[in-house]
């Protein structure tokens, strides 16, 4: 026999109810709405952090919303790179790619990360999708160049998202499934091209007219003075971000940009969030205390 003290019992489960209820705002809100996840390569670390993320993506899904992840794998693809004896380098973010990395980054993402992200969400039901930008033209994307001390750099095979045919993702939403995309899209010559996934992210979640933009990393959010000070900026508009723009580094240079492209694109709010946070995902989407950076289109 257990016992344990009504009293006790009543009080945890009344907090559980007023979780419940805070969300109820949120849930009516966000009914039916497509939310876009991206869900970096850095907050990939490790299993049940993995395992939490399928969780959320599944909730959200039971919840009425309509969640498209686009995933990462920026580690992954480096250490297979070295694994092939195949330099590796990024310049102003984004990662140098000759025709040969460019297979080595389609066969990580497509054929690793994206595999393990569709197994951890298919545990709770036939829902995920994988798919790439190649499948049914679902993006296309022209050369981009870098841009190193304000000057533009050819890094090859890198790729800027022109075109987002809404169709194949819909239909999938429409069938209740939550695709899982690698930023891998068609070139308009045929071939391919590596996408930084924040900027598919971003230009999937404008061609969907999605209504938020969540991307998960492995920082709280915009550090107002990185790497001096740990300050997030907890919101920016637009405008803001724009004059920020050129004084930001290394990661955070694609990821701000698709934040921005996103709310400029018509997407209601873009969110960069602390992906090592066990259900972050579901505190933003669900709850009152806004987390992370939040971007709003400008007033
Ligand atoms: N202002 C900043 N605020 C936060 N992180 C920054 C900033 N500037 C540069 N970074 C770097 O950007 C990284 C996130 O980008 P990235 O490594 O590409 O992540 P992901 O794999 O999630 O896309 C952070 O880990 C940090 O090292
Ligand atoms: C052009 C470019 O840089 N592409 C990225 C694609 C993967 C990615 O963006 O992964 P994260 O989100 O984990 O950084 C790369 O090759 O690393």
């Amino acid at each position: 026999m257990k016992t344990t003290s009504g009293t006790a019992r009543f009080t945890e489960a009344q907090g559980k109810a007023h979780v419940l209820t805070q969300a109820l705002p949120w849930l009516s809100r966000f009914h039916g709405a497509t939310v876009v996840v991206k869900f970096g390569g850095n907050a990939m670390i490790d299993e049940a952090l993995k395992r939490a993320f399928a969780q959320d993506v599944v909730f959200l899904r039971y919840a009425g919303l309509r969640p498209v992840v686009v995933h990462g794998g920026g580690p992954q693809i480096t250490r297979a790179l070295e694994t092939s004896g195949i330099k590796s380098e990024f310049a102003g973010g984004l990662r140098v790619t000759t025709d040969e990395a460019m297979q080595v980054v389609r066969m990580v993402l497509t054929g690793q990360v994206q595999r393990e992200i569709v197994g951890l969400i298919n545990e709770h039901g036939p829902f995920a999708i994988g798919l790439s930008g190649e499948d049914a033209n679902s993006m296309t994307a022209r050369q981009r160049h870098a841009l190193v001390d304000g000057e533009p750099v050819d890094i090859g095979r890198v790729g800027d998202v022109v075109t987002v045919d809404p169709q194949l993702i819909g239909a999938l939403l429409d069938d209740g499934r939550i695709p899982v995309v690698s930023s891998v899209a068609r070139a308009e010559d045929g071939g391919v091209y590596n996408v930084n996934a924040d900027t598919a992210a971003a230009a999937l979640a404008v061609g969907l007219k999605a209504e938020k933009l969540v991307v998960l990393t492995d920082v709280e959010g915009l550090y107002a003075d990185w790497p001096a000070s740990d300050e997030v900026v907890s919101q920016l508009d637009a405008d803001e971000l724009e004059k920020l723009l050129p004084s930001l580094t290394s990661g955070m240079v694609p990821k701000m940009e698709a934040c921005l492209r996103a709310v400029r694109g018509g997407v209601g709010a873009a969110h960069v969030l602390d992906g090592r946070v066990q259900h972050s995902l579901l505190l933003e989407v669900f709850t009152d205390e806004g987390i992370g950076t939040m971007v709003v289109p400008a007033v």
